[in-house]
């Protein structure tokens, strides 16, 4: 099957600035895919070549087998920017029935299409002026226009970052009720959404993608490298004199309880072996040993050095 995005050393140089360094990248149709980086890495750029608003100045770009540029793409892709911006005197249903004009979108199909999606976005029944919305219905609204022409592919920058926890459930079930119909191409630097909806993710950092694939595949890849244990002992903090500075200790943090210690271990079979003959050597008590694999955030802050 023709990959939905499938782009290959993409470069794009500003001046003597290489803001895209030899970037690869395949998405395969009807997967929920999470473009991940930290800001500045490079992401935004990457989704403005991917639909033609930015020129690359190297590497291929193939968009479901086309050029970005291409006519025939028009019709076939949806695209969200992170602060949608409406006419506000407008309604959501004008709004949706202004995208399908430039569509061209008969009338029957443009109501069909209207409701349907006012219904999936929560927006049916909301007759008020877009001018007075949240940030959370105008980035549903953002979406619900994105999909007016049923397109294979949606893009989304950045869709959850301005708004509240509830906002961010909202947005990722709608995205997650896409799956398998529509791809979904979205960039953030929130590792928690990624976790919660995507079947595949690219970290990218610096302009190159630094580790990419489904979801389980990039956490077992790179989870072997750091894990984490949860340990819970009478005196946490002796313990955590004692193992700072073995060599498969990474780092000690404390937990959410006095007795608890977050582990970061450079190998988790290799820890949980060791830990207990540690907690038992300074005459501890073990009550509780939780190994973890490393999650996304784990592997995002190994690969990239965030908050270094
Ligand atoms: N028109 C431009 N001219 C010069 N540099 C630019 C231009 N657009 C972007 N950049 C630079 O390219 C780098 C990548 O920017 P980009 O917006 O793609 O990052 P991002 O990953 O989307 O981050 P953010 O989440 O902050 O938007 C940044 O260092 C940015 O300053």
């Amino acid at each position: 099957m023709t990959a939905a995005i499938d782009v290959s050393g993409l470069v794009k140089t500003y001046g003597e600035r290489r803001v895209l360094d030899g970037l690869d990248l395949r998405v395969d149709q009807g997967s929920v895919f999470g473009f991940l980086g930290a800001n500045g890495a490079g992401k935004t750029t990457t989704l403005r070549i991917l639909l033609a608003l930015a020129r690359h100045s190297a590497g291929t770009v193939r968009v479901l087998g086309h050029e970005p540029a291409d006519p025939r793409l028009r019709a076939l892709l949806g695209y969200c920017p992170d602060v949608p911006g409406f006419p506000a005197w407008m309604t959501a249903r004008e709004v949706m029935e202004t995208c399908a004009s430039l569509f061209r979108l008969p009338a029957r199909a443009t109501h069909r299409r209207t409701d349907e999606l006012l219904e999936l976005t929560g927006l049916a029944g909301v007759d008020s002026r877009v001018g007075g919305y949240s940030r959370g219905m105008r980035q549903r609204l953002g979406i619900a226009q994105a999909l007016i022409n049923t397109p294979r592919i949606l893009f989304l920058d950045e869709p959850t970052s301005a708004l509240d926890p509830l906002g961010r459930r909202v947005v990722l079930e709608l995205l997650s009720e896409l799956r398998g119909h529509t791809t979904v191409f979205f960039s953030t630097h929130l590792l928690p959404d990624v976790e919660r909806v995507c079947d595949s993710v690219a970290i990218v950092d610096g302009g190159r993608v630094v580790a990419a694939g489904p979801l389980a595949q990039v956490r077992a890849a790179y989870g072997g490298v750091q894990g984490r244990l949860l340990v819970e002992v009478d005196d946490a903090q002796r313990l955590r004199a004692a193992l700072t500075g073995l060599p498969w200790v990474a780092g000690v943090t404390d937990d959410l309880t006095p007795s608890t210690l977050a582990l970061t271990v450079t190998d988790l079979d290799e820890a949980t072996v060791r830990l207990p003959a540690e907690v038992t050597a300074l005459g501890l008590r073990l009550r509780r040993l939780e190994p973890r694999d490393a999650s996304l955030e784990d592997i995002f802050v190994g690969l990239t050095g965030a908050g270094r």
